[in-house]
């Protein structure tokens, strides 16, 4: 048991898939994992283990935005030994040429958050995914026929921002898509020396103004969670 996670010693695997939606983690448990339980209810911030193709995997919800992120995945790291984590977003796109529902594998994250800025004062210390899952995900992805990215995304402390044109110009510096937790995944990660990797399906387009609706972005990014759970059971 940690602060924010209730599951005995040895209920959460190694790897582990990190939707901020709760939610989402329930739907992935109960449409795509084997035997499933729920370890965690504190907070209402599910997680559940289970099996996918006879190997055990745990799916557990952040919450939104790298404060809430940070603690899960630093418990999930310290207190229940995770090594491999991997995780399922939504995000905006910030670039006409990537478009609503494709896939984001994020090679790396920029972000305004000061969390990595205030370790290492005076320096940018790029985020950056872990190459090996970023190499699975990517030959999986392409099997699988999906409109694929590989690149930078953004990593915001703020959904709601009075300067969407800073968002827009980053794309232009070819930054896909706006999201709110990666670069925390990736600093956490290389800090204990674990595998992270964020993959992110465009829910909504922050130049077309197209939106997925909100019981999509719940449940049917489908095709990101098999890549994600292929990639973890390799
Ligand atoms: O769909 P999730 O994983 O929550 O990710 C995105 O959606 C939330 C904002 O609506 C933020 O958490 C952002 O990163
Ligand atoms: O953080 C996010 C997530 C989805 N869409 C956005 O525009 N921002």
């Amino acid at each position: 048991m940690s602060f924010h996670i209730e599951a005995k010693a040895g209920e959460i695997a190694e790897s582990v898939l990190l939707p901020g939606d709760p939610l989402r983690a329930k739907y992935i448990a109960e449409t795509f994992l084997e035997d499933a339980f729920c370890y965690n209810q504190v907070r209402g911030m599910l997680g559940f283990t289970g099996t996918y193709k006879g190997k055990r995997v745990s799916v557990q919800g952040t919450g939104m935005g790298m404060p809430s992120a940070s603690i899960y995945i630093h418990e999930l790291i310290n207190d229940y030994g995770a090594k491999n984590l991997v995780r399922i977003g939504t995000c905006g796109a910030i670039q006409e040429n990537v478009k609503i529902r494709d896939v984001i594998i994020a090679q790396a994250a920029a972000t305004n958050s000061s969390i990595i800025r205030n370790d290492f004062p005076g320096f940018d210390f790029p985020q950056i995914g872990n190459f090996g899952l970023m190499k699975d995900s990517y030959e999986i992805g392409v099997e699988k026929g999906l409109n694929l990215h590989v690149g930078n995304v953004l990593s915001s402390d703020l959904f709601y921002t009075d300067d969407t044109e800073a968002f827009l110009k980053l794309g232009k510096f070819g930054v896909y898509a706006v999201e709110m937790e990666t670069a925390g995944l990736y600093y956490l990660a290389t800090k204990f020396g674990v595998k992270a990797l964020s993959l992110l399906t465009v829910s909504d387009h922050l130049i077309t103004h197209e939106q997925t609706t909100a019981q999509e972005r719940q449940t049917t990014f489908n095709d990101m969670i098999e890549v994600a759970l292929e990639t973890v059971t390799k």
